[in-house]
């Protein structure tokens, strides 16, 4: 079984706990997108549902489907966010970041009552930061946020490079909110609670992809089968 199998399977786990009414956070990322199209069909089968994207392309993805969509300017909570991530460590505390999305992502799960993490077991880790650590930042002053970044770092006994994430053509990747994203190469962040709330009182900072707290739910498929793991 490939790997777009496995995660197609954790996004029909997910949906199994989606139901009619429901206003659902849509993720981004290739596993959030099998997500989106299978519940395309079940909306096309007459499922009522109201989606908020957690990106532009998610929010292409979910209107080619036909899912009705909304804004949080519009809707007070949302019920579920059914999303993926790039590592998930046993506390079920995530990286998310890796397509860019991370802002958008950590504000839809922030207001719903439970998001749901959908995976493949690959990225089920003992400890996080094998995976670069996301950091959305302003352009303006990048050099002094660069050193407050790594002097956060530094404070939880961790190290390694910085690296403005490219986009296209030689130019810097943008994202949908106009920012740039650093990524940290830290292989191993020791104290993830305690770097996430050092980079979050960065001023140029906008957002980090530390998921401390957020996820509920963890949807792991394998090839031994699928596991969920719940938030203790
Ligand atoms: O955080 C994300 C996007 O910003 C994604 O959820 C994360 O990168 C996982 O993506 P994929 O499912 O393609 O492995």
């Amino acid at each position: 079984m490939d790997k777009e199998d496995l995660k197609r399977q954790a996004a029909a786990r997910a949906l199994e706990e989606v139901r009619s009414g429901m206003k659902l956070g849509l993720g981004t990322g290739s596993t959030a997108r099998h997500f989106v199209e299978l519940l395309g069909e079940k909306v096309r089968g007459g499922l009522d549902v109201i989606g908020v994207p957690t990106s532009e392309v998610t929010r292409a993805d979910a209107e080619r489907c036909g899912i009705r969509l909304t804004t949080l300017d519009e809707i007070d909570r949302l019920d579920l966010t059914v999303d993926g991530a790039d590592e998930v460590d046993t506390r079920l505390e995530l990286i998310k970041g890796g397509g860019g999305a991370l802002l958008r992502e950590k504000i839809v799960a922030a207001a719903s009552d439970r998001m749901i993490v959908i995976a493949d077991e690959s990225k089920w880790v003992d400890c996080l930061g094998k995976f670069p650590l996301p950091v959305e930042v302003i352009p303006f002053g990048l050099a002094a946020t660069r050193r407050a970044i790594e002097k956060a770092f530094t404070q939880v006994g961790a190290a390694g490079q910085l690296k403005l994430r490219d986009g296209e053509a030689g130019h810097a990747f943008v994202t949908d909110g106009g920012h740039w994203i650093v990524d940290a190469h830290l292989g191993r962040i020791p104290d993830a609670p305690r770097l996430a709330k050092l980079l979050s009182e960065i001023p140029g900072v906008v957002e980090h992809g530390l998921f401390i707290g957020i996820a509920s739910t963890v949807v792991l498929a394998g090839t031994e089968g699928i596991r969920t793991v719940e938030r203790a």
